[in-house]
């Protein structure tokens, strides 16, 4: 056994609207380790490091931390006694150079003035220090996730961190970037660092991880060394019975073309172009996929298909019609329905309840409606249907979305998208942040729709969910199409990263070519 680090006991936690989040958990974390925390969603992980990390008081129970209990109530004062957070939204100034933003609110001085050229040198040792290789003077704004998350995690080390929590770090990374994160840390522990790795994925935590400690229902059920465990008993310990996380699906029968992209270009507000000449089909009875490294143009395309940008040039067509004139809620009658990236700031609205959420898109419809009035009570029922089938852990559909976990906010969107019954889905990163359990049922659920004919557009950042779900791929770098595989199969993981990061790119000809021989 090695020397602990950190201990959390009995930690309950309950929020003022009831729920109790954390009932009596209990952590230890060794010094040096990298230790899991896994459970599903809504399970209080996210809630227990709010607690360590000082952005939410605990109703009871005690942290001891170097064996000294740890009393702060701020994320400030937490980093000051060594703890530091990295968290999945960067919370970066884009503006402003890498080292400017690593020692923002502690710069060395000269005079009364930052001493920019000590700081940008402190900046590099480090990185160099770390392997974290990012060019200090670079502006952030122009960085790749994958470097902005170097600059997250220098952010921590500078202000001292000894114990590191990395919340679901490989969510947006590719292949090649996620195994040079693992190997950043690796190295971090071999510094005598800590780190606390919250993750759904069990490859990765099997992969890196010394540890695991599983939430379940806001309780403690239990620590395991990853050694000699298997996959399957891990994903037993989270959700209490046996997941298969691999997709059963009949080989493809592609039927009519559904949707058309002809030639689309978007230009943004800053006049930077996020599309270049995008052309694609997808037909009925087809999940094709989007490959390619967040930023890349993805979330754009999707936005200009459903309406909420206005592609400078080029077509969109479903079914043979022009979307391009049609608002969203034209788009959506026309049989579109759009799981967003974001799910905070475009999918939900949280200060509303779930029910309202769920029903946003089709509170018009007859069926809900009495004389002039809501059909509540059969809005309630279909509400509470969806609440189950999608196992949104809840209340009732009365509570506000804004106090669900990060994977039930999701499940809501999920719910009433799958549920508009659409001719074609656009899924952006359907199962991100989503535990394995509900990770199964939606993928079965896309596949249900391809076979019923339906269209799916599936973006991830997540290539395993794309190799796993698609029949064929389609690649985006710089706004482009780098490559299109008409037959997913044909395609391995590290390949497409090669398109990914722009390494190899298709010729038109290419792209022809492997069309056409695909027909
Ligand atoms: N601000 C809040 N107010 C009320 N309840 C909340 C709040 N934040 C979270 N909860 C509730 O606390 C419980 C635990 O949520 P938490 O976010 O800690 O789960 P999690 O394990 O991190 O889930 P996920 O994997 O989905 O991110 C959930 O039932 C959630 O609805």
């Amino acid at each position: 056994m090695g020397e602990e680090i950190l201990r959390m006991e009995n930690i309950t936690k309950i929020y003022p609207n009831g729920v109790m989040a954390n009932k009596d958990v209990t952590l230890s974390v060794q010094k040096g380790e990298i230790h899991a925390l896994m459970g599903e969603n809504g399970a209080g992980k996210s809630t227990l490091m709010k607690i360590l990390f000082g952005f939410e008081s605990k109703d009871s129970g005690e942290i001891y931390f170097e064996g000294k209990k740890l009393e702060t109530s701020s994320p400030a004062e937490t980093i000051k006694q060594g703890i530091g957070m990295v968290h999945q939204h960067f919370m970066l100034v884009d503006s402003l150079k890498v080292y400017e933003n690593i020692v923002l609110g502690m710069e060395p001085r000269k005079g009364p003035f930052t001493d920019g050229k000590k700081a940008s040198q402190m900046v590099a040792d480090m990185a160099k220090k770390y392997n974290l290789n990012v060019d200090p003077e670079a502006k952030v704004g122009t960085l790749s996730v994958g470097l902005k998350q170097k600059v997250e995690i220098l952010k921590v080390l500078a202000r001292g961190a000894k114990l590191l929590i990395l919340d679901e770090p490989t969510a947006v990374l590719t292949p090649q970037e996620t195994e040079e994160l693992f190997e950043q840390l690796l190295l971090l522990k071999q510094h005598g660092h800590t780190i606390i790795f919250i993750s759904h994925k069990i490859k990765e935590v099997r992969q890196i991880c010394d540890n695991i400690t599983v939430l379940r229902g806001g309780r403690t059920i239990g620590s395991m060394p990853v050694e000699g465990s298997t996959e399957e008993e891990i994903s037993r310990f989270m959700v209490g019975r046996d997941v298969v996380l691999n997709v059963q699906k009949s080989a493809p029968a592609f039927g009519d073309k559904l949707l058309e992209i002809q030639h689309l270009n978007y230009w943004n507000d800053e006049r930077r172009q996020k599309l270049k000449d995008v052309s694609f089909d997808l037909r009925r009875g087809q999940i094709l996929g989007v490959a390619g490294v967040e930023g890349n143009g993805q979330n754009e395309l999707a936005e200009c298909i459903f309406g909420l940008k206005k592609p400078s040039s080029g077509k969109v067509l479903l079914n043979g019609k022009d979307l391009s004139p049609l608002g969203i809620k034209d788009i959506r009658a026309s049989g579109v329905s759009y799981i967003p990236e974001d799910r905070i700031s475009t999918g939900v609205a949280g200060s509303l309840s779930i029910w309202e959420n769920l029903m946003s898109d089709r509170i018009d419809k007859p069926e809900f409606r009495r004389g002039g009035l809501l059909n509540l009570r059969q809005i309630r029922e279909k509400c509470a249907k969806l609440i189950d089938a999608f196992t949104i852990l809840c209340r009732n559909g009365d509570q506000a979305v804004s106090m669900l976990s990060g994977g039930n906010m999701q499940k809501v969107v999920v719910a009433r998208e799958f549920s508009a019954d659409p001719d074609l889905l656009i899924a952006n990163q359907p199962t991100r942040g989503i535990d394995v359990g509900a990770n199964e049922f939606i993928w079965k659920k896309l596949v249900a729709l391809r076979d019923q004919g339906r269209g799916i557009l599936l973006i991830s950042a997540d290539l395993n969910e794309v190799l796993e779900l698609s029949d064929s791929i389609l690649v985006m770098c710089d706004g482009e199409v780098a490559a299109y595989f008409p037959d997913s199969k044909a395609v391995t993981e590290r390949e497409l990263g090669l398109y990914m990061l722009g390494v190899k790119k298709q010729t038109a000809e290419e792209r022809g070519a492997l069309c056409e021989a695909a027909q």
